[in-house]
């Protein structure tokens, strides 16, 4: 019997949907001989750029998100919806594919909803401990949802749900070579401690906000941060922080090289994005988490207690940021027990290869 080889993968919005979409990818590569994969996107949105520079194809829908507050506006966006799913059903008919994997964000909703109405067998992945609209609007359609955290029967058939961990990008695994390496790159230097700071896919205005407050006091401190800003603050940040950057604090929209800046981190401090936390166990890196305050229910604060609650985690509210982040940051990192403790705490809670979990489960559904 031939094996299954043709994949949509849809979804995107933000790099915590884009990241492990592509993460699946690659698991399916691995086990399918002539895998072939299609990828469906949101014009616009950071999957358009992230998906080709990962090495796979990807289509756009011109589909966004409704707009509670301007209600003119969405009879545009319920037009863009119409187009869309007129779209999506053409692109997954010409392309013909054995399954369609949903990872949530808009583009997965039309998509997820015509393979299913084409008896396509329709995965969802679902990476937070809160379900994504789109996704809990697929809970009768989907054959399964790969999940991250249990209690997820709040949202999807019980008899559906399989917990396999959020796939994480296989290139982020450390070695001591990778390390040297990575000094390199960034140009800093092996014998100071380093502090990474990255506000999830996009950036985040609060870390932004409290790494500006205290630049005095970093840039005096004797350590090294590599600081995401991201896309859409960094122009400012460049400005107003001008005057107090030195050579030791490396300041960027967006990291590329994850693998290098997890590699030399002594420290993270982190949004408590889906993605982010499973890679942070998975590396077993210390780190202090900012949970947004702007995320549905509040996950990211569900996300981020599951690490503290098991003295894997350290957490500061987002409202306290702006005073205590930077004070708490540069006491951890020179407590090197305590890095100690909450590394071996993390490293307990990681599922390990959840890509190549999820890739067997789509293979045994797939037509
Ligand atoms: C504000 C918002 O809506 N956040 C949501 C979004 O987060 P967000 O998109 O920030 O996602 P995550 O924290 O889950 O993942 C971020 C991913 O981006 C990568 N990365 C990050 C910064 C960088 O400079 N370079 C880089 O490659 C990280 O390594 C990680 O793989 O999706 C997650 C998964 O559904 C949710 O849990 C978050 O609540």
């Amino acid at each position: 019997m031939n094996q299954p080889n043709k994949f949509i993968i849809s979804g995107g919005g933000t790099g915590g949907h884009i990241f492990p979409a592509i993460a699946i990818a690659n698991a399916l590569k691995a086990k399918v001989e002539n895998a072939e994969f299609l990828f469906i996107g949101a014009e616009g949105r950071m999957e358009m750029e992230k998906v080709p520079a990962a090495g796979y194809k990807i289509i756009g829908l011109p589909i966004r998100g409704f707009d509670r507050k301007n209600m003119l506006r969405n009879v545009k966006t319920l037009m863009l919806l119409a187009k869309s799913m007129y779209k999506a059903k053409k692109i997954v008919k010409d392309f013909a594919p054995n399954a369609v994997i949903g990872v949530g964000g808009y583009a997965s909703g039309p998509t997820l909803k015509v393979a299913s109405q084409l008896g396509i067998p329709v995965i969802v992945q679902e990476q937070n401990s809160f379900a994504g609209v789109t996704n809990k609007l697929l809970s009768d359609k989907a054959a399964c949802f790969c999940v991250a955290y249990e209690g997820m029967e709040r949202f999807f058939p019980k008899e559906k749900i399989i917990l396999t961990g959020n796939p994480i990008r296989q290139d982020l695994q450390l070695d001591p070579k990778r390390k040297e390496e990575a000094y390199k790159f960034f140009n800093l230097d092996p014998a100071k401690k380093t502090l990474l700071v990255i506000g999830g896919s996009l950036g985040a205005r609060t870390l932004n906000q409290s790494l500006l407050g205290h630049l005095e006091t970093l840039a005096q401190s004797g350590i090294q941060v590599i600081w995401q800003a991201g896309k859409i603050y960094i122009e400012n940040l460049r400005k107003e922080s001008a005057s107090s950057i030195t050579k030791d604090i490396i300041l960027t929209d967006f990291v590329a090289r994850m693998d290098y800046a997890y590699a030399i981190a002594d420290l993270v401090i982190s949004r408590a994005g889906a993605s982010s936390i499973s890679e942070l166990c998975l590396l077993g890196k210390p780190s202090i988490l900012v949970p947004s305050p702007n995320v549905a229910e509040d996950h990211q604060t569900h996300n981020a207690m599951a690490l503290v609650h098991k003295d894997a985690a350290v957490m500061i509210k987002d409202v306290d940021a702006k005073e205590q982040l930077v004070p708490a940051a540069l006491k951890l990192i020179e407590d090197n027990l305590q890095l100690s403790q909450l590394a071996t705490n993390c490293l307990k809670l990681a599922e390990k290869d959840s890509a190549a979990r999820i890739a067997d489960e789509i293979l045994k559904r797939a037509k």
